[in-house]
C-alpha cells in the first residue's frame, strides 16, 4: 500500500487557497506535505505541479529541498531552479544528525552552491528532526559562507533563539513563524511572516490577524490568536498529528486529498470532523 500521490487535485487546491483562504505564497514538500516519505521523483513532479498550477494565482513558491543525503538535496536545488520555484528550503539530516551547528552549515551551503540564484532559507523544526542546535548558532556567519541567504523558517517554540536569530539580521533576512498556536508572539519578536499546517485551513483567519495587529489593534489580534489556540489545543486534545491535520484538510477544502503514506496512519474521520466542527464554532461560522 504505497498510497501514490494525486496530482490531479494540486490545481484544484491552488484555487481553494487563493479564494478560499486568501493564501498566496505555499511551502512546498515540508513537513505536511510528507516530503521525507517520499522519493526524489515524486518530489520533483509536485514541484512541477505546484509552480504550473500556480502560475498567475500564487505569489511565491518555496520549495524544501532537505533529504538525508546531501546529493538528493542538491538533485532537487536544481530542479527547483528549473521548475521556476522562488525559493528552497532545507531541513537538518536527522538520521545522521550533524554533531554541531557548523557541521549543518557546511551541509546548508553545500546545497545552496548548486541553486546559488534561489533566495536559500533554513528551515529550523528541532520537533521533528531530533537536532537540538540552536537556530541562532546555525546562523552565525552563514551569510558569508551562503551569498543566497535569505532567513529561516523557524518551527520551535523557543523565541529565545527565534530573538536571537532576529537581532543578528543582516537586514535582508525573512522570518517566517511556523508555531501556529503562538504566532503573535513572535510576530511580537520580529517575525516577517507565518507558515504552519493549521493555515490549509485556518488561512483566512491567520490572514486577518496579521492586518489587525498592521492597523495596530492589538486586542483583535489577540482575539483570533486564542480562537485559532482554542482550535488547535481541541485538536491536539483528541490527538492532532499530521494525519488529523491532512484529514482537516479534505474536510475544510471538500477535496480528495488522500491519507498519509506509511509509516504514518491515517486519522479517526470522526475526530477531524468534530475538530472541523470546533474550527466552526470558534471562528462564528454558520
Ligand atoms: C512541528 C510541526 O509540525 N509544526 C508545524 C509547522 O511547521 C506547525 O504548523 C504545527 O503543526 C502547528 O503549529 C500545530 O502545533
Ligand atoms: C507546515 C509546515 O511548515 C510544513 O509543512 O513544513
Amino acid at each position: 500500500m504505497s498510497r501514490e500521490v494525486n496530482l490531479s487535485v494540486i490545481g484544484q487546491y491552488v484555487d481553494y487557497l487563493v479564494l478560499k483562504q486568501g493564501v498566496r505564497k505555499v511551502f512546498v514538500n515540508g513537513t505536511t506535505g510528507e516530503s521525507v516519505s517520499l522519493s526524489v521523483e515524486e518530489r520533483k513532479q509536485l514541484v512541477e505541479e505546484w509552480c504550473q498550477k500556480g502560475k498567475g494565482k500564487l505569489e511565491e513558491v518555496i520549495v524544501h529541498v532537505g533529504c538525508s543525503s546531501l546529493k538528493d538535496c542538491q538533485e532537487l536545488a536544481r530542479h527547483a531552479v528549473k521548475a521556476g520555484a522562488d525559493g528552497i528550503a532545507v531541513i537538518s539530516p536527522s538520521f545522521f544528525k550533524p554533531p554541531n551547528a557548523a557541521a549543518l552549515r557546511m551541509f546548508l551551503q553545500e546545497v545552496a552552491a548548486v541553486a546559488p540564484a534561489l533566495p536559500f532559507y533554513y528551515y529550523h523544526i528541532p520537533s521533528m528532526t531530533g537536532v537540538h542546535l540552536l537556530a541562532s548558532d546555525v546562523l552565525e556567519g552563514i551569510d558569508e559562507m551562503i551569498p543566497s541567504f535569505r532567513g529561516l523558517k523557524f518551527s520551535g517554540s523557543d523565541l529565545l533563539d527565534f530573538g536571537q536569530c532576529i537581532s543578528c539580521n543582516p537586514g535582508h533576512w525573512t522570518y517566517l513563524y511556523g508555531m501556529d498556536e503562538q504566532l503573535l508572539a513572535a510576530l511580537a519578536m520580529g517575525a516577517d511572516g507565518a507558515v504552519g499546517s493549521t493555515y490549509n485551513y485556518m488561512g483566512s483567519t491567520v490572514n486577518r490577524l496579521l492586518a489587525a495587529l498592521d492597523k495596530g489593534d492589538l486586542a483583535q489580534a489577540r482575539t483570533l490568536q486564542f480562537q485559532m489556540q482554542e482550535i488547535i489545543l481541541f485538536a491536539m486534545k483528541n490527538g492532532f498529528s499530521l494525519a488529523m491535520n491532512k484529514q482537516m484538510m479534505c474536510e475544510l477544502s471538500g477535496l480528495p486529498l488522500g491519507p498519509p503514506r506509511l509509516p504514518l496512519l491515517p486519522c479517526d474521520v470522526a475526530k477531524a470532523q468534530a475538530v472541523a466542527q470546533k474550527l466552526h464554532s470558534a471562528l462564528g461560522h454558520q
